[in-house]
């Protein structure tokens, strides 16, 4: 509808009484018709301008709101899958310079390994360790071997070892240092209570200490062995902490008992500084030195146990006695037994590997953010969360379901012939097809991106070619060639299978990778693949591209 020149007049100046703006954008008093539909054509054209510019502005906004997409990850898999170690691969590649300043707190951690790795060998030179072994309450982490007959080996072939009684004795003070470095990782000042792996049990919800959002508290568990004959929970803050006690001439069982450790970063400040706040740091690294200088820093009592540790594990006897009992160090933390004199000497400074190789049971669920600051995901938030992949840990899960972007499971498939530390009823490898179909099958979860870790190759690879059988483990590998080639393929198959057979969505594309996670060159490509399926899926299921 035309309006009246003087309704046009009448309007200008109501309106120009208050804003000059409007007055000044509204048609001149005397337009002629002409004018009028010259002037409407032209403000059409700056319209249409103006709505492309509005468009790109739009479009902008929608890039911005990509590249600022938060990305929720979850590491799923059993115990000892290597869940924890890919999140510090994830740390190392994305947060160096906070991974390298943690590295010697990890000390107490590698220190703990070693001296649990010490241990376990001289309970299994024990001649009353036998009848101990494979207890079905055990919690050690070390490799539990099936026979393929579907047995722990017998130890009836029990080699004796010359040198144990002498091995026991010189290697004494490393009961003390157990219970101090189980001290030091436990600090009094954490912000919330460390709890004994029973007594977690009472607190929060399911057992677990709780957040504000209601989701698990963060520890980590330290695999601990008895420090005495007589199997106790290890008390963890020293006021309740009891005093070692010496070997009684029997070496007691290998049961262990787990201690639970906060993930926060006060365990490992605690460590850092050795109990001293005034430890030096070094001018270039930042890391803090000069813990040689401190009489009482663990790494005296390990440097003066040096000898015998290397003469223990170099020992003839020692060897053929741990194959008698198919414990095999070499899987778990047994890797610092082969470096004894780099471990223990005084300024030692843990490398990436030592830490990437450092074990401790995560209980709970632990958060890394991260963003990346350059390249084509600039800008993404990442969350990566780390859970307990151990039984009674699992039921921790779900609160996550609801808003990960995606999940990478880890199976760790060198572990055929292993069963279960919760339970040596289970082999590994079925409770991991188990696992896995449970989570892909989760309808919550139908929408997830989907990476599967293969992991532990370098493991299965060494494990094949010293001549261990796959079908003597699983029958229904049958007579395919016992090559790392045909057994990585056999496992890739299964997995995929059962995935093609139980996910609810079945447009989900699954991305295997053989990994080995310990190892940092090639886990690093992998995960900057992984990064890029991951957005990309991402962004797939938002509808942005
Ligand atoms: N050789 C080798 N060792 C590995 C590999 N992946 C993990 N490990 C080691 O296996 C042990 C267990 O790994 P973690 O990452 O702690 O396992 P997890 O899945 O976090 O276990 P939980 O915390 O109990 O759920 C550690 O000592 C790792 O260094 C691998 O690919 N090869
Ligand atoms: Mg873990």
């Amino acid at each position: 509808m035309v309006k009246s020149r003087s309704e046009d007049l009448g309007r200008r100046r109501s309106l120009s009484d208050f804003d000059p703006l409007a007055a000044a954008l509204l048609p001149p008093p005397n337009e002629t018709p002409e004018e009028k539909e010259l002037r409407i054509r032209a403000e059409n054209e700056a319209k249409k301008i103006s709505d492309g510019i509005d468009e790109m502005l739009r479009q902008e906004r929608i890039e911005r709101k990509k590249t600022r997409a938060e990305v929720h990850v979850l590491l799923l898999g059993q115990s000892e899958s290597g869940k924890s170690t890919t999140l510090k691969q994830f740390q190392l590649l994305h947060t160096p310079s906070a991974f390298h300043a943690e590295r010697i707190a990890w000390r107490a951690v590698i220190y703990l390994n070693l001296v649990r790795s010490v241990r376990r060998i001289l309970d299994a030179l024990s001649p009353e360790a036998d009848v101990e072994d494979h207890d079905e309450d055990s919690n050690e982490t070390a490799s539990i071997i099936i026979s393929s007959n579907g047995r722990p080996p017998s130890a009836l072939s029990a080699t004796r070892v010359p040198m144990y009684d002498i091995y026991k004795q010189r290697l004494e003070p490393l009961i003390e240092l157990e219970a101090k470095l189980t001290r030091l990782l436990t600090t009094p000042d954490e912000e919330e209570p460390t709890r004994l792996s029973l007594s977690w049990q009472h607190s929060g919800v399911n057992g677990f200490a709780t957040t504000s959002n209601g989701r698990p508290a963060p520890t980590i568990m330290i695999p601990q062995s008895s420090l005495s004959s007589h199997s106790q929970s290890l008390p963890v803050s020293p006021t309740s902490h009891p005093s070692p006690t010496r070997s009684n001439g029997s070496s007691g069982s290998w049961k262990s008992k787990e201690v639970a450790v906060h993930t926060s970063m006060n365990w490992r400040k605690a460590f850092a500084l050795g109990g001293k706040s005034k430890s030096p740091k070094s001018a270039h690294s930042g890391e803090i030195e000069g813990w040689w200088e401190d009489p009482d820093d663990p790494v005296h009592a390990l440097n003066a146990c040096a000898p015998a540790i290397q003469e223990l594990w170099k020992d003839h006897y020692v060897r053929q006695r741990l194959q008698e009992k198919a414990i095999r160090l070499e899987e778990s933390a047994g890797f610092y037994l082969n470096e004894i004199p780099r471990i223990t000497a005084k300024k030692y400074i843990p490398t990436n590997d030592d830490v990437l190789k450092a074990r401790l049971k995560t209980v709970g669920v632990v958060e890394h953010s991260f963003i990346i600051p350059s390249g084509a995901n600039r800008g993404v938030q990442w969350k990566i969360y780390d859970v307990g992949g151990a039984r009674n840990q699992r039921h921790a899960w779900a609160p996550y379901f609801s808003d990960v972007n995606a999940i990478i499971f880890l199976a760790p498939i060198s572990a055929f012939d292993q069963v279960l530390t919760e339970d040596h009823r289970i082999n590994r490898l079925e409770d991991s097809f188990l696992l896995w179909k449970g989570v892909i099958s989760n309808k919550l979860l139908a929408n997830v991106n989907v990476v599967l870790f293969l992991n532990k190759c370098d493991l299965l690879q060494a494990k094949l070619s010293a001549g261990v059988r796959l079908n003597a483990h699983m029958v229904s590998y049958g007579d395919r060639p016992n090559d790392y080639d045909s057994v990585s393929k056999y496992f890739r198959n299964r997995f995929g299978a059962i995935h093609q057979a139980a996910t609810p969505n079945k447009e989900r594309e699954l991305y295997i990778h053989l990994t080995a996670v310990t190892d940092t060159r090639r886990t690093g490509t992998i995960i900057a693949d992984v990064r890029d399926i991951i957005i990309r899926g991402n962004l797939r299921t938002l509808k942005l591209v």
